[in-house]
């Protein structure tokens, strides 16, 4: 437990660090054509104007690790994924200080995104919604994916438990994944030249389950992607990066960015497609202002919605806490009408196991920093 935290996390970290002196993440030195970086006395002065956004990206970043510890020692089989996700909400917003129930609170800081607690084939967007009974079990393979923001700088990790060791191999090359392609991400990378090397590092594994020996392969449209504030994807303009070789497209990263680096892998066929009962949504940044909404309450879900979330993506279980009732008729209206995107639980094949694992890096002047590394990944 970090020194003044309780267990479980409630101390609000930043009384925990009185003069904003976070830990900073894991910093990398940038190579080759850009290794002039480190030195330039111009580089370091940008980043010296950085200092609140890196106060915000490394409080949030300690936030999660805090979370995350907690939750990696205490999550266990017999548990729900309900009593899981609200054991990383409820610490998410006492270490941040958002509740997140007073109207614009959870715009200040707090939770980012749904806490993503898929399981097995299904790979990603999966939270529960009221009244799921599921249980975690003794053989699930579990993608524990959620978000931390100060000021909209979010905070986007992600790592893998199961309980029977015959899962390691899978965990282990999605890690090793994720780490080449932190390793190759950089000012001017391409994303084609990570996407391959992350594929190489993924398909160089196998496991062997049910005595049979299968390759794990890389799910080819998935990808990680940058983030801006309040924006998960980098809002319309946002770009991926593949986690697959890809066509020679030109798209490099550039000065200044943030990356949320994630892979991953699978036991099943490396694609994955939507399907079953839908928890994630988000305000489409893009729709029209002032769209004409059919069903009255639409209008008044709309207004909490925006109030409470912004463009930051949120589910149904967020609705419940705020004191929102029968309001599916008027969800589905707003995602008919455009202004709130759905996004579906996505899958592989049944009976295929998914695992990921993810960081978030910013690409400073001077440095790349991995700012969400911790000692345990
Ligand atoms: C609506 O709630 C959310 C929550 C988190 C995210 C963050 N994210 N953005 N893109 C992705 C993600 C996840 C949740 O990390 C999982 C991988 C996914 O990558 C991907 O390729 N997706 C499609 C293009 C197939 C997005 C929305
Ligand atoms: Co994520």
């Amino acid at each position: 437990v970090a020194p003044g935290q309780s267990s479980p996390p409630r101390v609000e970290v930043s009384k925990l660090f009185p003069d904003n002196a976070y830990p900073i993440g894991e910093e990398v030195e940038y190579q080759n054509d850009n290794a002039y970086r480190t030195t330039s006395e111009e580089k370091r002065a940008l980043d010296r104007s950085n200092s609140d956004y890196l106060t915000d990206y490394r409080q949030g970043a300690e936030i999660h690790r805090q979370v995350r510890t907690y939750a990696r020692a205490n999550i266990k089989p017999g548990m729900s994924l309900t009593e899981i996700a609200e054991m990383i909400e409820n610490s998410t917003r006492a270490l941040t200080g958002h509740p997140g129930l007073e109207e614009g609170d959870n715009i200040k800081g707090g939770v980012a995104f749904p806490t993503g607690l898929s399981i097995n084939h299904c790979a990603a967007h999966y939270t529960p919604n009221l009244g799921n009974k599921t249980v975690l079990q003794q053989s699930d393979v579990l993608k524990v994916d959620f978000g931390v923001h100060l000021n909209g700088y979010i905070v986007d990790s992600a790592f893998t438990m199961a309980f029977e060791p015959r899962f390691d191999p899978l965990l282990a090359a999605v890690r090793a994944a994720t780490n080449t392609g932190i390793a190759l991400a950089g000012i001017d990378a391409r994303m084609s030249e990570i996407g391959a090397g992350i594929q190489e590092t993924m398909e160089s594994h196998e496991i062997e389950l049910n005595g049979q020996l299968s390759p794990i392969k890389s799910i080819r449209n998935l990808n990680g992607h940058t983030i801006t504030p309040y924006s998960i994807h980098g809002g319309s303009s946002g770009k991926s990066v593949p986690i697959v070789a890809s066509p020679n497209n030109t798209d490099r990263m550039e000065e200044g960015e943030t990356y949320a680096i994630e892979t991953f892998g699978s036991t099943g066929k490396g694609f994955v497609r939507d399907d079953g009962e839908v928890s994630h949504y988000a305000r489409n940044p893009d729709a029209p202002k002032n769209t004409p909404l059919r069903i009255s309450s639409a209008k008044g879900l709309l207004r909490v919605i925006d109030k409470n979330f912004g463009t930051l993506p949120w589910c149904r279980r967020y609705l419940d806490r705020l004191g929102q009732e029968k309001y599916l008729l008027g969800l589905n209206c707003l995602v008919q009408s455009g202004v709130v995107n759905d996004y579906p639980p996505l899958v592989d094949i049944k009976g295929s196991y998914t695992a990921q694992w993810e960081h978030t890096i910013l690409l400073r002047p001077n440095v790349k920093e991995v700012v969400s590394r911790g000692t345990d990944y």
